[in-house]
């Protein structure tokens, strides 16, 4: 069994559901997206592109102010055929360069966005299970499907209008300087009080967003958290209660997505009046020079009709981008508050054992000898050590179980074995090779691992067994299906179960993990945690006996309080009880 699979089957796992509110916001590192954020080739590309459309406009601009100065001056109609015809042609180049970098960006940030999310999913599957400080399960569904969402309009507007921001305003200036300083001197006394109010509003944007992305984890976290605690909720008869917390709760986040949208508003709001204040202004400037009442700011000449126009034409399209960043501010501060959320998430201190090099070499193929010298091991946050310079030795093909009362560290030991947490000090070694970062993940792949509370998906029981292992062939599953005694199971489910192993009984669930590792020739190492915890003796006898079938020839170590089990391995070993 993987890794993963193993995870999931962990005590520490299945309290998860009862940890509604772990704190993620820590402390915010960028390691984590920057690698992949920061090299992004086609938003430049496309980025590019879109700016040399929108200068398009220019060409334009100039064309309709020629066509319209001639037919003022001489009236002919036809000399403004050429002219139309020009802006139409120009217009349909716009539209086709615009979309080609539209496309070029959007196809890049969503494969940025797929590979955020790979990543994630990766960091998340390597977070030991022990480690207590993980998030609940909602917050991190919610920040890997919904918050990283956020980050695709972020990248798909904010970067495009970051280069139009710096090349479309400065080839205006120079088309309106060249026929009037004047004019110009207007768009760059008008331009800078947009950012600075952009400014102000985007810090105070950011921070919202932020506040509002954390409520919206939160209260994905509650639900999730409520909705599998749903029988215990309504057994203890507080539905009520869950209601109206579940109802401050949206409350809460109806509030801040208010403040999210007041902000959004202003913001635009702001940049609408200045930039019509600057548009009007520079209207004010050329009626006037075409009136003839203003005769300076046009290196000593008057402006013709045609120069007005233009003028005209391109003050609005000065502010352009400033409108798009207005725009994308937003979703700006929403993408950041989403990859700020990525990094809290992959953060995490407790690491299952793992490296990103696959050493094939160290894969078993026998039943493996274990070895324990020496080894101190502590618990994060705790103050008593469950191992200090503890030994023993599991000869290969041995069944073994670890008897102990609760608490003296017996899943503790599973887990050091598996790999799911590293020892303070000491060696673990499986046949004679050091359980370390770079032997994990092999020692792992002949590792099977069978807790008390298997995870068990909606679907069939065959595609529960072989949990889309590959490798694993019709034939084993049918094998393993007899072995472990489901196939009047099988036969009477029609093969599907729903979530969680409803319909199943205790017993059968736990013949089921039996099935998944007895499927897997590769398997010589069995690490089994209380399997026949809360079975009456007829069920636990029959989950022993498949237990036993499980571990002919393979390694068994048995966590277990069940004395009959106990007696039926090879050898006893019994840890001592915490003070
Ligand atoms: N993830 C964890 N973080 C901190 N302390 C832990 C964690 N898991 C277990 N402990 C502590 O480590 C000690 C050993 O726990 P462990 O679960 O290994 O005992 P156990 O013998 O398997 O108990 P049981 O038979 O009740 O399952 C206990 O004191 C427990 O409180």
């Amino acid at each position: 069994m993987d890794a993963a699979s193993a995870r999931q089957e962990t005590p520490a796992e299945a309290d998860e559901a009862s940890v509604s509110t772990v704190s993620v916001a820590n402390s915010i590192s960028s390691s984590f997206t920057k690698p992949i954020l920061s090299n992004l080739p086609g938003l430049r590309t496309g980025s590019l592109l879109q700016s040399t459309a929108s200068l398009i406009w220019l060409l334009q601009a100039g064309l309709i102010a020629y066509a319209i100065h001639r037919l003022a001056s001489d009236g002919h109609f036809n000399e403004v055929v050429l002219p139309a015809l020009s802006v139409l042609a120009l217009g349909i180049l716009r539209a086709f360069i615009d979309m080609i970098g539209s496309r070029i960006i959007f196809k890049t940030a969503r494969h940025a966005i797929s590979r955020l999310r790979a990543a994630t999913a990766e960091v998340l599957a390597h977070r030991s299970p022990l480690d207590t400080q993980k998030p609940p399960s909602g917050t991190a569904a919610s920040i890997i499907a919904e918050q990283t969402e956020a980050i695709l309009p972020f990248l798909q507007r904010f970067s495009p209008v970051k280069y139009k921001l710096v090349i479309i305003p400065s080839a205006i200036l120079l088309c309106v300087s060249w026929h009037s300083w004047l004019a110009a001197l207007i768009l760059i006394f008008c331009a800078p009080l947009i950012p600075v109010f952009m400014a102000l509003i985007g810090f105070r944007a950011k921070k919202a967003s932020e506040e509002q992305m954390i409520e919206v984890g939160s209260m994905n976290a509650f639900l999730l958290d409520r909705l599998r605690g749903l029988n215990s909720i309504r057994s203890l008869d507080a539905v009520d209660a869950t209601a109206i917390r579940f109802r401050t709760a949206a409350e809460t986040l109806k509030q801040k997505t208010m403040i999210v949208l007041r902000i959004a508003f202003l913001s635009s709001a702001t940049l609408e009046f200045f930039s019509a204040l600057g548009v009007a202004m520079v209207a004010v400037y050329v009626g006037f020079q075409l009136l003839g009442d203003i005769t300076y700011g046009a290196w000593g000449t008057k402006l013709t009709l045609g120069q007005g126009l233009f003028i005209l034409l391109l003050a609005p399209a000065f502010f352009e981008p400033l409108q798009e960043l207005s725009a994308a501010w937003h979703d700006r501060a929403s993408g950041k508050a989403g990859i700020a959320a990525l990094d809290r998430l992959a953060m995490h201190n407790l690491k299952i054992l793992h490296s990103d090099k696959q050493s094939k070499n160290n894969k078993l193929s026998s039943p493996p000898e274990v070895l324990i010298q020496n080894i101190h091991f502590q618990h994060q946050r705790t103050n008593i050590p469950v191992f200090e310079n503890y030994s023993l030795t599991v000869r290969p093909g041995e069944k073994l179980a670890l008897l102990g009362p609760s608490g003296s560290g017996k899943s503790t030991l599973l887990a050091i074995l598996a790999g799911l947490v590293s020892v303070d000090s000491g060696k673990v070694s499986v046949n004679g090779t050091e359980l370390s970062d770079e032997t994990a993940n092999a020692f792992r792949q002949s590792m099977a691992w069978v807790g008390q509370k298997p995870h068990l998906f909606s679907g069939t029981l065959k595609s529960n067994i072989r949990l889309g292992r590959k490798e694993i062939s019709n034939t084993d599953i049918d094998l393993a299906i007899e072995q472990a005694a489901l196939s009047f199971v099988v036969a009477n489910h029609n093969g599907a179960i729903g979530e969680g192993g409803a319909g199943l009984s205790g017993g059968e669930a736990l013949r089921l993990a039996l099935a998944r590792a007895m499927a897997d020739g590769d398997t010589h190492l069995v690490l089994a945690d209380e399997p026949t915890a809360h079975l009456d003796t007829a069920t636990a006898e029959e989950v022993t006996k498949n237990l036993l079938k499980l571990a002919e020839n393979r390694t068994l170590i048995v966590a277990t309080h069940d004395e009959q089990l106990a007696s039926k391995m090879d050898r006893v070993i019994r840890l001592e009880a915490k003070p």
